[in-house]
């Protein structure tokens, strides 16, 4: 794209006084301003972007989209550089839509998910019904963009340009379907609201986050802005309703003149009626509106047919056949680090890992593994420093409460002291054990191991890394599994 110009108004912006330079490039960070670049301004949490305004200009950039604040901090250096200059009372909405335009392509067909947990699992299974059904797809969210075409990600939600470079790179590759996660900092900063998006997912809405979001009102008013205000009229809203909000974004997707598919275990248009476990996966009895269905999955963990029948439940609203979206569900596969059988013991006992972080979480793990196991289920638990610290007693509660034994240890402490995290999570869990050095508190729970019983290490899922201050050292929660059966088993050369 590098030397193409377009006209600032081509990318919906007005410039004050009627400006209209051409543009070469979009940036939100005036480390990225080129000659001719739109410098985006926006409202930050630690600072305003237009305090960078100065070394954008220096840097050449032709444009300026901020807002009133904005316009004000830089307001002479602007008024000398005679630069074009957008002032927007909703700057980041301006910023998606305007990212939308520069690059100019996303698949065809996309969903987004909402919800506190779940997001990385209905989207990668959507996209995974999607390839089933021999459509080119991927998902793209907290583990990066997966599937037909493949690239790493920094965030759940991308920022705008990030995201719509994506979308566009994936539309040129090919890829005609796509699934997306919403999370709530992208929804509150309106990070997808120039995606055009067919139907739109809800999972669950329990406590995460209140670190950013100053009430749970907050956070569930940032996930409504899914249904409020990102779908299109006419979109297709799939709704977990077993989740008391969920019936609450069923009327706000109503209010908006949304279809609304409903999905869930006490009722639904796509109703849960049965559900039999056994030690590598589950049988599945549904309903798709009066029409009876059973079928195989081979996913552990209750929630999961949840998650299952919620994507298939989004696949559909995306004017799929529902009988063809349901013959895919047996050959859908594991979502990495989401209960991931990591490792087996020589005495059968089976080594799971999970990516549960909140409370919610937690409890929903341990519970769903138990009709799958026979002996002692134990626990290892941990909580990011940096993060969410009204979380931690009570990730350490619903531990202790769904589990055996629990292991206290460190999961990425970041520039908190890791005894502190680890006190916090204790204080849910006095009977737990501490040990703060992951990998021996993987060892210490394989140890633990009797025939029969399973060991769930939460928390990382398919995390690389244990950040520790700045450094991110390699650390991966399977890959330690298996290293501590191969020891402890006898199996080392
Ligand atoms: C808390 C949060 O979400 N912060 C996001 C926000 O940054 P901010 O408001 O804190 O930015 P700031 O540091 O105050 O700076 C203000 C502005 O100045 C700009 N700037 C800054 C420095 C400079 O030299 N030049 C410059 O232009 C910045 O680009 C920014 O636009 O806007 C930035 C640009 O759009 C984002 O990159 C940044 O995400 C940070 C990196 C982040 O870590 N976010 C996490 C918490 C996040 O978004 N997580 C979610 C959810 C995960 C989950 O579900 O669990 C995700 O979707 O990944
Ligand atoms: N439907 C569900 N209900 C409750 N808990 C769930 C559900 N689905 C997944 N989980 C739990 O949440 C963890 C994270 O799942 P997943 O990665 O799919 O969620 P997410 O919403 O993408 O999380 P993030 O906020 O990190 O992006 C899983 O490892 C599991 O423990
Ligand atoms: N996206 C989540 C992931 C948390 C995973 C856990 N391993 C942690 O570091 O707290 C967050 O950043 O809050
Ligand atoms: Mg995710």
């Amino acid at each position: 794209m590098g030397s193409r110009a377009v006209s600032l108004s081509s990318l919906g912006l007005t410039g004050r006084g009627g400006a209209n330079p051409d543009i070469t490039g979009i940036a939100v960070d005036s480390r990225e301003v080129k000659e001719g670049t739109l410098f985006a301004a926006m409202p930050g949490s630690k600072v305003h972007g237009a305090e960078f305004i100065q070394y954008a200009l220096r840097m050449g950039a032709a444009a300026v989209l901020t807002d009133a604040k904005g316009a004000a901090i830089a307001a002479d250096l602007m008024a000398d550089a005679g630069v074009a200059v957008v002032i927007s009372d909703a700057p980041r909405e301006a910023l998606a839509l305007t990212a939308a335009l520069w690059f100019g392509a996303q698949p065809a067909t996309m969903i987004a998910v909402t919800g506190t947990n779940g997001k990385t699992s209905v989207s990668t299974f959507v996209r995974q019904i999607w390839i089933e059904m021999g459509l080119s797809a991927v998902n793209l969210g907290t583990t990066g963009v997966e599937g037909a075409w493949s690239a790493p990600l920094a965030h759940t939600t991308p920022e705008p340009i990030t995201l719509h470079r994506t979308l566009a790179k994936a539309a040129a590759n090919g890829i005609t379907h796509a699934a997306m996660e919403a999370s709530s900092h992208g929804l509150d900063q309106r990070r997808l609201d120039g995606v055009t998006l067919r139907a739109a997912g809800f999972t669950n809405f329990t406590q995460d986050h209140l670190d950013y979001h100053a009430t749970f009102d907050a956070y569930f008013d940032a996930k409504a802005g899914l249904f409020a205000r990102v779908m299109p009229e006419g979109g297709t809203a799939v709704i977990n309703i077993d989740d008391p909000k969920g019936v609450d974004m069923v009327a706000i997707a109503k209010a908006r003149g949304c279809e609304v598919i409903t999905v869930g275990r006490d009722g639904g248009d796509l109703h849960l009626t049965g559900q039999r476990f056994d030690a590598t996966g589950q049988d599945l009895r549904f309903a798709w509106r009066g029409k009876t269905y059973q079928k195989r999955l081979e996913l552990i963990g209750g929630f999961q047919a949840e998650n299952v029948l919620l994507a298939a439940g989004l696949v559909i609203a995306c004017g799929a056949d529902p009988a063809e979206v349901f013959d895919t569900l047996p050959h859908l596969v594991t979502v990495r680090g989401r209960m991931q059988l990591a490792a087996t013991r020589d005495n059968g006992a089976a080594v799971f890992v999970d990516y549960a972080h909140t409370p919610d979480a937690v409890a929903t793990a341990l519970k769903a593994m138990r009709p799958h196991v026979m002996g002692r289920l134990i626990a290892i638990v941990g909580a990011g420093g940096d993060r969410d610290r009204g979380k931690r007693p009570l990730m350490g509660q619903a531990a202790a409460e769904n589990a055996d034994m629990v292991i206290v240890t460190d999961d990425n402490p970041r520039s908190e002291t890791p005894a502190d995290i680890r006190a916090a999570v204790m204080a849910g869990a006095p009977e737990a054990m501490e040990v703060g050095d992951r990998a021996e508190a993987i060892l210490r729970g394989v140890d633990a191991l009797e025939a029969g019983d399973a060991l769930l290490i939460a928390g990382k899922g398919h995390e690389t890394g244990q950040t520790i201050g700045d450094d991110v050292l390699p650390f991966d929660d399977v890959e330690q599994a298996s290293v501590a059966v191969a020891a402890l088993d006898g199996r080392l050369a």
